[in-house]
């Protein structure tokens, strides 16, 4: 099936001369959630305000929905609904009001019965015809996800959509995102938190400096670049790891109540018979154990920071040369 948006060779030079983008390659599959990972000022915003038309890219195509974002401006640009980061609205207007005028402005025809469903599905039918200035902050944000799907758009960018927003609200906006996809909308969102991508997204991408480092099936890539942790509960704390065992991936936890083994999910052998056979013959003994994979975060943290290592290697070389 055709991608809803690609975006090939993608570049973006501010005026400044600062390479925000490079080389930007990546498809967006219909009815997924895609969860765009990275530092502070990697260049996600810049990316998301490119395929919406709001900054032009230097270098490469984009289209949307097959029409491209330069070419076909408008077509592209009603392919999406777009929720910024900043909840912007007129305090004063109604829901139903706002509603109805962010549709007007794609030109729609008026559909009372699709802004009644996407109000329904929001949670804020009951609040139609309130005062914007009287919602609460979880309600103002449900209504900027409204705002944008009021032209009924076949993809939806959502720019951090739970910044600041407290951990039971979080969970209801995971719901209801989960709940647009299933009604058909593909949504593509940017999160700093790494648990937000882990708990929705089904593919992961994630840039650093400007550059896609990994494009990734997020079940996959826990597979693949996760390590898993076996963690035995000892009846009687260690002070430190017995010296034959001092070979193997193993760390004590803080009181010493736990001893930790590290090993990879690829590898064919994982050592662990081994593991428990040397510790038999060390005479420790275990009541309970139990494994652990390690998170999105943790898989994140090493991406960036082994990026960041490399390209640090780079330039200490460029700088001798
Ligand atoms: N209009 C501009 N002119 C010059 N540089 C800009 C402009 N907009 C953004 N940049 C720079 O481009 C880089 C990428 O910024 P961008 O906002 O895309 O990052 P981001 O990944 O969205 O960051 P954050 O997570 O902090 O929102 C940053 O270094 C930023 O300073």
């Amino acid at each position: 099936m055709e991608p809803i948006i690609s975006i090939k060779g993608l570049g973006k030079t501010y005026a400044g001369g600062f390479t925000a983008l490079q080389n930007i390659d990546l498809e967006i599959q219909r009815g997924e959630i895609f969860a765009l990972l990275g530092p502070n000022g990697a260049g996600k915003t810049t990316l998301i305000s490119i395929v919406c038309g709001i900054v032009n890219p230097s270098q490469g195509n984009v289209t949307v929905s097959g029409f491209d974002i330069q070419r076909d401006y408008r077509s592209a640009r009603r392919a999406i609904g777009l929720v910024p980061q900043e909840i912007s609205t007129d305090s004063f207007e109604s829901v139903w009001g706002a509603v109805k005028f962010s549709r007007g402005l794609f030109g729609k025809p008026p559909n009372p019965a699709y802004l009644e469903k996407i109000l329904r599905q929001l949670s804020l039918w009951e609040k139609k015809d309130n005062k914007i200035i009287t919602l609460s902050g979880g309600m103002k944000r449900r209504l900027m996800i409204a705002k944008a799907l009021s032209h009924e758009p076949s993809v939806l960018f959502l720019d951090e959509p739970t910044a600041g927003v407290d951990v039971e609200l979080r969970q209801d906006m995971w719901e209801m995102v989960r709940g647009l996809r299933d009604s058909g909308v593909t949504v593509i969102l940017t999160t700093h938190y790494i648990e937000e991508a882990e708990e929705m997204a089904d593919r992961v991408g994630v840039i650093n400096r400007g550059e896609l480092v990994l494009v990734e099936d997020k079940k996959n890539l826990m597979q693949k670049m996760g390590e898993k942790e076996l963690s035995l509960q000892l009846p009687e704390p260690l002070q430190k790891i017995p010296d034959s065992l001092a070979d193997l991936p193993l760390r004590l936890n803080g009181d010493g109540s736990q001893l930790i083994y590290r090993f990879d999910i690829k590898s064919e052998n994982t050592g662990i018979a081994e593991f428990l056979r040397r510790l038999n013959s060390a005479n420790i003994e275990f009541r309970d154990l139990h494994t652990r994979e390690s998170s999105l975060e943790e898989i994140f943290v090493n991406l960036v920071h082994g990026a960041r290592r490399e390209h640090e290697k780079q330039l200490s070389g460029e700088t001798q040369e």
